[in-house]
């Protein structure tokens, strides 16, 4: 479980989250959204244990991320908004790279499956002759190398056609009904956001997301 207590940061004096408390279980989907500059990524980031909070606590299955950093993070998989993988190398290559890095090893056979479950099956393919979709999959795929609990995904559809995004959907949902993982993402789709997530969160003081997806019949949380 991730517990979130009275979270706030400011970068100077710019009061980006304020005092925000949630909580995901295992098995939950949580879609966050808010308009440009609201603090999503922010909080992902913070999440990710890549900033520091201004104030409040996160804690991931009982760890505090304060007290004990290197546990928690190897519960963490971090997708972020760029695409962060080696273009000259193939898809093998950019899996067996990730995986000398990652803290659990996997073979050949099992990282050519994490690929070929998300439908990325171009094994042998140089990342730069990807098309924007497939690249978004390897990046999530490389981020679930070392098993993580927590999945923590900024706008990976973004820019992926309707076919993939369904795609990177049914496995995301997968990913959390049978195997139990906690999974919070950012998008501005709200019909993927409303398909995929089983809870809402609102970051921002901008009623506009809040009152959109009350009326798709959607009770928001608002952080
Ligand atoms: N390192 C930083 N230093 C100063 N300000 C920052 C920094 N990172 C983000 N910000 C500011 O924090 C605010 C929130 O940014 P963030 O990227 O978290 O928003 P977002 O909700 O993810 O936006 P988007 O939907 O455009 O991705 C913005 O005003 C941004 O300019």
């Amino acid at each position: 479980m991730l517990e979130v207590q009275a979270l706030s940061k400011a970068y100077g004096k710019k009061q980006i989250l304020k005092n925000l408390s949630f909580s995901v279980k295992p098995g939950e989907v949580i879609g966050l959204v808010g308009e440009n500059g609201a603090g999503k990524s922010t909080l992902l980031q913070i999440l990710a244990t890549l900033s520091n909070p201004t104030a409040g606590t996160v804690m991931l299955n009982g760890e505090s991320y304060q007290v004990n950093l290197k546990k928690t993070r190897r519960q963490i998989g971090f997708v972020p908004q760029d695409i962060a993988l080696w273009d000259e190398f193939t898809v093998k290559e950019n899996m067996i790279f990730f995986e000398k890095l990652s803290w659990k090893h996997k073979n050949g056979d099992e990282l050519r499956k994490l690929c070929y479950d998300m439908k990325l099956s171009k094994w042998n393919e140089s990342v730069k002759k990807l098309s924007g979709g497939m690249k978004r999959k390897l990046n999530i795929a490389v981020t679930l190398i070392h098993e993580p609990n927590l999945l923590l995904l900024d706008e990976p559809t973004a820019g992926v056609d309707l076919k993939s995004r369904k795609e990177i959907g049914a496995y995301l949902s997968n990913l959390a009904k049978s195997r139990g993982k906690m999974i919070l993402y950012t998008s501005h789709d709200m019909d993927e956001i409303m398909q995929l997530c089983d809870r809402i969160y609102c970051i921002g003081e901008d009623p506009f997301y809040y009152d959109v997806l009350q009326k798709y019949g959607e009770r928001p949380v608002q952080l």
